[in-house]
């Protein structure tokens, strides 16, 4: 459960969401007073250090300090770009770094070698088919990919070649999704006698609806761009003469070419009111305006009437 707590002082807002305490500053910037679970409080350590041993592919992150934009490359070509144990941890390990990065104002999750992900490791599955194993990994992707989607840069899934199963519950942890012309989505979870557990069920209903949620999980049904598009489920599509990356790269720069501020304070004020009560969301947002509110970005722009 979200908590609002206390202004600090005029320039620190400090929060609880479950038990991840955080302090906002003046600059729109974010910092956890505590990492625990966002989900859980077990301890499943020693079988995350299991499934970390289930190597391959590898999770790349870059951050580009001119566009403040960082690309979260999946990159496991020889399966399709499946997300083994250590790159979920890697993963992880990345959004931690998207955390600490304050000038970040978006960010976008690709796949690599033209495809988006095929999901989880089926080799994986085979090895830890406990059902400790599997609350493990829910745990350790459900938390990542909530923080992912709460990171306070604006963030976007390119679409290319398949997102099945975990790949498509991917892709809903984005604030936005944008997809090739050729690609499919496809929640295959049914086709393999499952559920989603990464939180991609939760976040489809909240992206097109329960009635077409529980259609495109149940039915396990083919999703193409144009039916994406008309669902809701993407933002555009990105025709055939497009390089993918460069498309959603100038597709971002136009929602984040704002202050980065003001930026990251919308992303957050968007955030909370997605996950409080409208109260508490109002609430919120009148905090972070106190932190823009005369502070150098408005201050430089009433000066010289620059406009950003
Ligand atoms: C919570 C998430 C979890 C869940 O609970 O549902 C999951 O995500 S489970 C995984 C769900 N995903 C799938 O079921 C997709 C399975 N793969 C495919 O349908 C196809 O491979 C493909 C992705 C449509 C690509 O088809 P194609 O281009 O024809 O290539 P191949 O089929 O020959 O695949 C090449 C190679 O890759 C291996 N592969 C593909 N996906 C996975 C995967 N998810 N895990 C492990 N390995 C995968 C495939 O077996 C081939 O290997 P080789 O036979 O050794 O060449």
């Amino acid at each position: 459960m979200w908590r609002f707590m206390s202004i600090q002082n005029r320039n620190e807002l400090l929060c609880t969401v479950n038990r991840i305490s955080c302090v906002i500053n003046r600059k729109g910037c974010y910092r956890h007073l505590s990492r625990t679970s966002v989900l859980s409080v077990t301890d499943n350590t020693s079988i995350i250090q299991q499934l970390q041993k289930v190597e391959g592919g590898k999770i790349k992150l870059e951050k580009f300090d001119d566009s403040k934009i960082a690309v979260l490359t999946i990159d496991n070509e020889r399966i399709r770009n499946a997300l083994s144990g250590s790159m979920m941890v890697q993963l992880r390990d990345a959004i931690n770094q998207l955390e600490e990065w304050k000038e970040g104002k978006g960010v976008i999750l690709i796949g690599a070698s033209s495809t988006f992900c095929s999901g989880a490791d089926l080799n994986l599955a085979k090895q830890f088919n406990s059902p400790e194993h599997g609350e493990a990994m829910c745990e350790l992707m459900q938390t990542t990919l909530t923080r992912l989607k709460r990171l306070p840069m604006i963030s976007l899934a390119v679409i290319e070649g398949k997102a099945l199963g975990g790949g498509a519950e991917l892709t809903t942890a984005c604030d936005f999704r944008l997809i090739s012309k050729n690609a499919e989505i496809r929640f295959v979870h049914v086709k393999r006698g499952v559920t989603p557990g990464w939180g991609g069920g939760s976040r489809l209903v909240n992206i097109v609806g329960r009635r077409m949620a529980l259609r495109l999980l149940a039915g396990s049904i083919k999703i193409t761009a144009k039916d994406a598009l008309q669902y809701g489920l993407a933002d555009d599509i990105i025709s055939s003469d497009q390089v993918t990356l460069h498309a959603g790269m100038n597709w971002l720069k136009k929602i984040i070419d704002g202050p980065v501020n003001s930026i990251r304070g919308i992303k957050q004020i968007v955030t909370y009111a997605d996950d409080l009560g409208t109260d508490q969301a109002l609430q919120f947002e009148r905090s972070v305006f106190t932190t823009v509110w005369g502070a150098p970005a408005l201050m430089e722009s009433l000066e010289t009437k620059k406009k950003y």
